[in-house]
């Protein structure tokens, strides 16, 4: 477990967390210990001579004393080791999170990761600071007790040391016959986080489509799993609890019954079995709470488990010696690119001169999303090459690469902070003037004049307080205070009203005047000013060539826009 931990954190912390778990051991050393001047104590109480105690007591005292003062040391050292883990956990977590392809997220990430970075990332380091000073206590101190009770009367010793294999074993299978139970119950909560995520967001489309009772049920459902298998977990823990219990009593009513045998046959005073007796005592409360222990280690090791498989998923591969392109043309070079099992690009070659146009047009699912993606490596290609300016864009350092784009797609996401911050991260450093011609130029400032608050309104969580086309709006300004050489854009599909329709076309217009474009068009205007036009299908390009030349040829592309603008019966 220490050693999982470890991997998970980075070998760095190694230091701190064996001197925490030296001194607990040592903790639970001097306890056993303290305990073992009892038998002194009670010997000399119950003798002929009862003031020979007092030393003893006296002992006792600064036994206790001592180790009250380590159990505070090295409780202090398991929390501050455990803070001091929490915060490097959570920046491990958040640099490798950065640097994962973006294409990771896609595909209910959201519910595991928010999952993980707040309830795993805390359970998992609850380890060192709530868990291992019990642990060791509950190992060592019985252990200690043992040796002691050896050392006053061997028969003693040797019947209490045989408890020993005992729990041992009973932890174990209780371990291993609640390893899949736990699992499963870790999975349905993990799976019910991501349901109610789910729910949550999508509220409005749910409403709309009067599907929220339904929904509901899936995540009732999910819910319901999650009591099942917390029920599982319970029923599957019992025999371990009471098999632990049973076996501590069973301990305790063999030592008494030998204890009396062997004061009977006059092989041990009544007051040092007493003592010995009490000792006993002493030992049944750790190893009770061991079971208790043992579930919460194990819920621990579960997410620490995730926690690794998510620091392992392997980063954007960062190039060890890296190109900077002077150019930038695009080219793709016999791409293929597989999601879920299935081609979606296919073998597909094209190429954007530096400053021109490309649009992408196709019928849903023929792969123009995911070809917008591949130059901004939000996924790594299976086959081929993508090349800016000739340099493969592997070569490429991929903050480089971020800073070759601007990028404008039809999920807007904006933070929940003022219009001019959501601008701004376009390009932080930029001055005021920048910032607000970028907005002028993609028709933001009527936005701003008419919000309570202009430039510092909130726009709420996700752009909420803001229209579909104003949210676009934002997003333009951004790629255009960004002034990056090349544009990847995707149409926003939905209708806009007539004022927000030609206020982003403007600031489109604006934004790919004199840039390298790549985008997916939805509306005729949009591709008329393309230079070129491919036509994608199944992830290949059908028909390539510009807009009018494609039309009269009167073939997969012609017929597209015949259907596309042909109004239906309905309308
Ligand atoms: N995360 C994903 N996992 C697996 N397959 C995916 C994923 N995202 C998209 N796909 C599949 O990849 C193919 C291409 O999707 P893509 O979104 O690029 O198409 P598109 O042409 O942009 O469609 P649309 O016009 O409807 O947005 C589709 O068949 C889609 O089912």
């Amino acid at each position: 477990m220490i050693r999982m931990l470890l991997r998970v954190l980075g070998h760095e912390y190694g230091g701190p967390v064996r001197r925490t778990v030296a001194l607990m051991t040592v903790t639970a050393l001097v306890e056993g210990l303290s305990y073992a001047l009892l038998v002194p104590v009670l010997r000399a109480l119950f003798g002929s001579t009862p003031g020979d105690a007092w030393p003893w007591l006296y002992a006792f005292g600064g036994a206790v004393a001592g180790y009250a003062l380590l159990r505070y040391v090295s409780d202090r050292s398991g929390f501050l080791a455990g803070s001091t883990l929490l915060r490097g956990t959570y920046h491990r977590l958040g640099d490798h999170l950065a640097r994962l392809p973006i294409g990771w997220y896609e595909g209910g990430r959201l519910g595991e990761v928010s999952a993980l970075a707040s309830r795993g990332v805390l359970q998992a380091m609850a380890v060192i600071a709530h868990l291992l000073a019990p642990f060791i206590s509950a190992c060592v101190t019985p252990l200690t007790i043992v040796v002691v009770m050896s050392a006053f009367n061997w028969q003693m010793g040797l019947a209490a040391s045989a408890a020993v294999p005992i729990v041992a074993g009973i932890q174990m299978r209780a371990g291993r016959s609640m390893a899949a139970t736990d699992r499963e119950r870790h999975e349905r909560d993990h799976e019910a986080t991501g349901r109610v995520i789910e729910y949550l967001q999508a509220q409005p489309v749910l409403r709309a489509g009067g599907r929220t009772a339904e929904r509901f049920r899936v995540l009732d459902d999910s819910l319901r799993d999650v009591r099942r298998a917390s029920r599982r977990t319970a029923l599957s823990a019992l025999p371990g609890v009471v098999g632990l219990a049973l076996a501590v009593q069973t301990m305790f009513t063999v030592l008494l019954a030998l204890g009396t045998y062997l004061a009977l046959g006059g092989n041990i005073g009544a007051a040092e079995l007493l003592a010995l007796l009490v000792l006993a005592a002493r030992c049944a409360d750790p190893l009770l709470s061991l079971s208790d222990i043992g579930g919460q280690l194990r819920g621990a090791r579960y997410e620490l488990t995730r926690l690794d498989e998510v620091l392992r998923t392997e980063p954007l591969p960062k190039p060890t010696d890296p190109v900077q392109p002077a150019l930038h043309d695009l080219e793709f070079e016999s791409v293929t690119f597989r999601r879920g099992g299935r081609t979606v690009i296919d073998g597909l070659s094209l190429s954007v001169p530096q400053g021109q146009r490309l649009a992408v047009v196709g019928p849903s699912g023929s792969g123009k999303s995911t070809l917008l993606q591949l130059p901004a490596r939000f996924h790594d290609v299976d086959g081929g090459a993508v090349r800016l300016g000739g340099v493969d864009i592997r070569a490429i350092d991929p903050d480089v690469l971020m800073g070759q784009f601007a990028i404008v797609f039809q999920d807007v996401h904006l933070f929940d902070g003022t219009i001019e911050e959501n601008v701004r991260l376009g390009r932080p450093d930029a001055d005021e003037a920048d910032v607000r011609a970028a907005a002028t130029a993609a028709r933001l400032d009527e936005v701003i004049e008419r919000l309570p608050g202009g430039w510092s309104a909130h726009v709420g969580e996700g752009g909420a307080r803001l229209s579909g086309g104003e949210r676009q709006r934002v997003s333009i300004a951004r790629a255009l205070l960004k002034d990056a050489p090349v544009v990847l854009l995707d149409e926003v599909t939905s209708a806009l009203d007539p004022v927000n329709e030609a206020a982003v076309h403007e600031g489109i217009e604006r934004l790919m005047a004199g840039r390298t474009v790549v985008m997916v068009a939805h509306r005729m205007r949009t591709v008329r000013r393309a230079d070129r036009v491919v036509f994608l299908d199944g992830g290949r390009i059908a028909e390539e060539g510009s807009h009018d030349a494609l039309l009269s040829r009167g073939g997969r592309y012609a017929e597209f826009w015949d259907v596309s603008l042909t109004p239906t019966a309905s309308e």
